[in-house]
């Protein structure tokens, strides 16, 4: 039902931006890095120089669906709840479908 809608439009269901995989792909540096986790879209530039793991670890995951580097740090260890829950300060919006 979301084929076709633009970054900036809501659906019936909420206010939320949508955007798609390549509107998230623009977006693949340390200094301007978003991610796509579990469907939805975040921006999470300001917090990239405070991510107690080395820009190494981050830098692939920009402009990606990134849910696999969410969920395993690259070593099988999901982040902590609270981790989680910062991540939420960083939502700009949903994944189109
Ligand atoms: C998606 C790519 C990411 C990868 C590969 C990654 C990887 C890592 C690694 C290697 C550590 C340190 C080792 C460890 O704690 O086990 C770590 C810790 C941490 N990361 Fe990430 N991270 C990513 C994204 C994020 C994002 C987007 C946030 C929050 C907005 C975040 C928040 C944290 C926090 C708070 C810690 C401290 C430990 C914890 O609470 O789990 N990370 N991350």
């Amino acid at each position: 039902v979301l084929h076709g809608v633009g970054p900036q439009e809501a659906t019936a269901e909420s206010d939320e931006a949508q955007y798609t995989l390549d509107d998230v792909a623009e977006h693949d540096s340390l200094d301007d890095c978003w991610m796509a986790i579990e469907g939805t879209v975040y921006d999470v530039t300001d917090y990239v120089p405070r991510h107690p793991a080395p820009d190494s670890v981050i830098k692939p995951w920009c402009g990606k669906e990134a849910t696999e580097g969410m969920r395993t740090k690259g070593a099988n260890r999901d982040h902590s709840s609270m981790a989680w829950q910062m991540l939420e300060d960083y939502r700009i919006g949903v994944l189109a479908e």
